[in-house]
């Protein structure tokens, strides 16, 4: 099973004072930074791109940056995403008109790729690829918005693309994004994932270091009892 990874996303963040932000969420104890790309196409809302992925490389921050595609088409984008910094790129099938061309696209731009599945969205086509998969993302929520609530059918999607990681992959992470908090955490990572999104619990918190602790108490929980 991987290190269980926090990833802080930078979408409920102060964008007005962004590097500090990412700073602060880092020395709080974030492992990974969880960037949202939205095109007002693909999901209705519009957000960041390369150049802020850019900025915040030239800012000094190293951690690495986990880019979350809500965009499409995809491929245009994805060599200026690993000229920018980013490490890990994942993308939502149904948004790419070729899915296996484009895993292979990101790879070849040194960087990890993943696929995104919204909440209805079948894990199907994971079969065909998955040599090509270092991460799998699960929507607990509908993509385009921070601070929703947590889908609960999701717990089941969770435990269905573990059994299947575990048998086409085993070493590819497994993420999960969307309304995810102290409250939930160890019930998603009960299930299967470990790699965890959080947007508005961290950056809406008054303390990022607890609560990004709260978390990691919870994970640490779900560990013992494994
Ligand atoms: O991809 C996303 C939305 O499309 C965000 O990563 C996600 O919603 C995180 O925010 P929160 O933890 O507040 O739900
Ligand atoms: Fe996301």
């Amino acid at each position: 099973m991987n290190k269980p990874w926090i990833a802080p996303s930078i979408l409920s963040a102060d964008f007005a004072r962004l590097g500090d932000e990412v700073n602060a969420v880092l020395q709080a104890g974030a492992d990974v930074i969880h960037f949202d790309v939205m095109d007002n196409h693909y999901v209705p809302n519009l957000t960041i791109g390369p150049l802020v992925c850019q900025a915040l490389r030239d800012h000094g921050i190293t951690a690495p940056i986990d880019v979350h595609l809500m965009i499409k088409p995809v491929d245009r984008i994805i060599p200026d995403f690993a000229a920018a910094g980013a490490d890990w790129i994942t993308f939502h099938p149904e948004a790419s008109e070729h899915v296996d061309r484009s895993l292979s696209l990101i790879r070849e731009h040194g960087c990890k790729a993943g696929l995104v599945f919204n909440p209805a969205t079948p894990l199907d086509c994971l079969r065909y690829v998955a040599d090509k998969v270092d991460m799998v993302l699960l929507m607990s929520v509908n993509p385009g918005f921070g601070g929703q609530k947590f889908i609960p059918g999701t717990v089941d999607k969770i435990r269905e693309a573990r059994r299947l990681i575990d048998e086409l992959n085993p070493g590819a992470r497994l993420e999960v994004d969307g309304g995810i908090k102290a409250e939930n955490i160890r019930q998603v990572a009960e299930a299967g994932a470990d790699t965890f999104v959080a947007g508005s619990a961290v950056f809406g918190a008054d303390d990022y270091g607890q609560a990004i602790a709260d978390m990691r108490k919870e994970l640490e929980a779900a560990h013992r009892a494994g």
